[in-house]
Order: C-alpha cells, then sequence, then structure tokens
C-alpha cells in the first residue's frame, strides 16, 4: 500500500490580493510540506513580498485560504500567526538600533511567547533560553554586547534572522537574505539558513540570488504577474523555456545551469 502523504504545514489554496485593479497575487495555490526549503523567485513586482505579507498576516488576503498545519489563518493577526509558529525576516533590516544585539534578540523571544501574562522587568528563563539558541545558531553569541546599529550589513540581516528564530518558528519566511551581501557573505547566510532547516523549521525565502535559491531550495516556486509560473525542482528552472523568457534570460540562464551542474558533481 502507498505511504499516505504528509500532511501540509502550509497551504495557500487560490489566494489573491488586490490593491485597487491590480492583483498583486492571483489565484496562487500551492502547499509546503515539513522539512522542505521552498524557494521563490521571479521578476520585480511578481507579488512575492505581497504573498508574505498574506501569509504573515501583515496584509490579509482579499479571497482565497492560508492555513498553518491544517487551520485557518487567512484572517488571524500578526501576532496569532507568530504564536501559531510563523516567523518572518524582512527585505529592509528591522531592529532596534539603540539597543544591543542581545537585548533585540530578548524582544523577539519576549514577543514570541504565547502567554505573556505577568510583564515586568524581567524576563524568564524560557525567553533568555530562546535568546541563547538564536544568537548561537546565526552565530552572533561573541558580538551579543554590539550595538544593532553599528553592525556590518551582513551581522544586520543575521541579527534579524535571530529574531525571527527566537520566536521559536515552525516556519520561517525570509525575504531577499542575501541581498546587498557579497560572495563570501552569502555563504555565511547559506549555512546559517541550512542550520535552520537542520533544526527542523520549513523555510520559505524569497531571493533574486539564483545560486543561492537554487543551492538551497529543495523545491522552487517562480511568480510572474501573481501568478506560479513553475514548481518543481531546481534543476527544472534551466529548461523551462516560460522562465528562461520572462525571468532568467539565456545569459543567467546558461551560468545557472553551471552552478548546478557543479553542485551535483560535488
Ligand atoms: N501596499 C501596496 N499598495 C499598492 N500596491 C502595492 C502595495 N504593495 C505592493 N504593491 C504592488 O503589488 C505588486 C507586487 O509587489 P511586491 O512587492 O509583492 O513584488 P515583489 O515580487 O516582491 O517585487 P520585488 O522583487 O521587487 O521585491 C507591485 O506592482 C507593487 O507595486
Amino acid at each position: 500500500m502507498a505511504e499516505p502523504a504528509a500532511a501540509p504545514l502550509l497551504e495557500c489554496r487560490e489566494v489573491t490580493k488586490r490593491f485597487g485593479a491590480l492583483a498583486a497575487v492571483d489565484g496562487l495555490s500551492f502547499r509546503l510540506l515539513p522539512g522542505e526549503i521552498l524557494g521563490i523567485g521571479g521578476p520585480n513586482g511578481a507579488g512575492k513580498t505581497t504573498l508574505f505579507e498574506v501569509v504573515s498576516g501583515l496584509n490579509p488576503a482579499t479571497s482565497g485560504s492560508v492555513l498553518f498545519e491544517g487551520a485557518d489563518i487567512t484572517r488571524a493577526s500578526p501576532e496569532a500567526i507568530c504564536h501559531a509558529g510563523i516567523a518572518r525576516t524582512f527585505q529592509l533590516n528591522a531592529a532596534f538600533d539603540s539597543l544591543t544585539v542581545r537585548d533585540n534578540v530578548r524582544v523577539a523571544a519576549y514577543f514570541g511567547r504565547d502567554r505573556r501574562w505577568w510583564p515586568g522587568l524581567r524576563l524568564g528563563g524560557a525567553t533568555e533560553a530562546a535568546a541563547d539558541e538564536a544568537l548561537e545558531t546565526v552565530g552572533l553569541v561573541g558580538k551579543d554586547r554590539s550595538i544593532a546599529g553599528a553592525l556590518p550589513v551582513l551581522d544586520r540581516k543575521l541579527l534579524m534572522l535571530a529574531g525571527a528564530l527566537a520566536t521559536r518558528p515552525k516556519l520561517l519566511l525570509m525575504d531577499e537574505p542575501v541581498g546587498g551581501l557579497s560572495p563570501g557573505e552569502i555563504d555565511l547566510m547559506q549555512a546559517a539558513v541550512r542550520r535552520v532547516a537542520a533544526a527542523g523549521v520549513a523555510v520559505v525565502l524569497i531571493e533574486h540570488v539564483m545560486r543561492f535559491l537554487v543551492q538551497l531550495s529543495t523545491r522552487v516556486l517562480i511568480m510572474h504577474h501573481g501568478e506560479s509560473i513553475y514548481e518543481g525542482p531546481p534543476e527544472g528552472l534551466v529548461e523551462d523555456r516560460t522562465v528562461v523568457d520572462v525571468y532568467l534570460g539565456e545569459g543567467a540562464s546558461r551560468r545557472l545551469a553551471a552552478t548546478l551542474e557543479e553542485q551535483a558533481r560535488a
């Protein structure tokens, strides 16, 4: 008898988000299984970030539904969605610049707690442990007393990742985590995301840096005009005529094919 299919962690059913006459996300459906790293690509304005706004509750869908662990979260608040187990990072750095690295992560760990019955001046052991674990995962332990505003770009991105992890998510959404980083820094971020996934957190990441996207993702979804134009293995991207025509272009497609071959040989 065939194995029963695993229950999806996240499911988007016919999700549409309209801004006036523009359907930024247009009838998009996909499923994410536990343990997957789903890479989302597509041209500027394709609706990628809007999809994250919808899933994380910052800008709810106009129609369609979003299910997390089978529960309908389409109209849930961002706080409830965070407590259900979805965390996200943003394209632009979001941190309290005047606080230390550790205090930034503590704030996130505190927010991530489901029940904050006794707001007060002391943080509980579980909150401190969540902050410690997040700093360890992203490799910022040695910089925990640095002031966030003075950090270099990579560390600021790692700090935002640590904040998301400190809420103890089951699903992490990352919006362009390596924009503006050097190749060496991209590799460090890639290692950090692999550690997150190895700890059992499913990941959906939006990225234009295709090397990063294809090397990390177990599956890729390419969006165009709010719709999915490709969903499948990273290796299939370079052979998909529509993806090459509307997004990659011939040159980038050839470079990506070479990266994929190199990866397969390694
Ligand atoms: N709050 C908003 N009000 C009106 N239009 C919006 C709003 N947010 C996004 N849009 C529009 O929706 C479309 C999709 O934008 P979105 O930011 O989701 O694209 P994207 O794929 O993430 O692009 P990029 O790769 O450049 O980040 C764009 O045309 C954008 O101008």
